[in-house]
């Protein structure tokens, strides 16, 4: 869809101005300097092009809206009320501290209240959010504030475990080492019986 088409509410983010390709690639030249190496070589001399290309796909989800991931329900599903749960969604980020890869998987479950969503509309909205600079904290938060403001259920719970880059490639170069945020609303923030059953279905007792 032409970024002009879309409705206002797409502005997810205080506007920015975003440069010019040319000076994006300049910056990327700069980089390539800055990390030694002579970004005129040939081996590099489209890098720059390539970095900028890529950021455009890594960063893809600043132009996309929550609501019209989310807003088409179904309601035809036989009076079912229970649980709904998309587990292991796989996703890569890039942390806002760095800017170097966060990877791992979301779990997302709700208790549907008024008809229930596309399964894969709810890997599509993590998408959403990983395809931004992120934290992992704040990540979770958006996910499970989309479920409860467009799907409205009785309760949601999200869980994300991933690996920071930035942990293990650099600083404290803890390999392995994995980072686990969860957030519960409603009902599952409520009943301990509902929260045990969604680390049941996990896997995570
Ligand atoms: N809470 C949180 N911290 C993150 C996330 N991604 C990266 N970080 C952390 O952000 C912190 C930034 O710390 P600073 O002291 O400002 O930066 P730094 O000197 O590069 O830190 P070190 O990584 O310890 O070398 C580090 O502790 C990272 O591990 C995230 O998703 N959530
Ligand atoms: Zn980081």
């Amino acid at each position: 869809m032409d970024a002009s088409a879309k409705p206002q509410h797409v502005k997810l983010v205080p506007e920015i101005t975003r440069p010019s390709r040319e000076e994006a690639e300049a910056a990327v030249r700069t980089l390539i300097a800055w990390a030694g190496d002579d970004p005129t070589r040939e081996g590099l001399l489209e890098t720059p092009h390539r970095v900028t290309k890529a950021y455009r796909e890594f960063f893809a989800g600043y132009g996309d809206d929550p609501r019209e991931v989310l807003h088409k329900t179904f309601k035809e599903v036989g009076g079912y009320d229970d649980v709904v749960l998309v587990r292991d969604i796989p996703f890569s980020s890039h942390c806002e501290h760095h800017m170097v890869p966060f990877f791992g998987k979301v779990h997302i479950a709700y208790l549907p209240h008024d008809g229930v969503v596309g399964l894969s509309k709810l890997a599509r909205l993590v998408e959403v959010y990983a395809r931004r600079l992120q934290v992992q904290e704040n990540m979770t938060a958006q996910i499970i504030d989309a479920v409860n403001e467009h799907l409205n259920p009785r309760g949601a719970a999200v869980m994300i475990e991933a690996e920071h880059m930035c942990m293990s490639m650099r600083g404290v170069r803890a390999h392995g080492a994995l980072t686990i945020t969860q957030r519960f609303t409603g009902v599952f923030a409520e009943d301990r019986n509902e929260q045990d059953r969604f680390f049941a279905m996990v896997g995570k007792r």
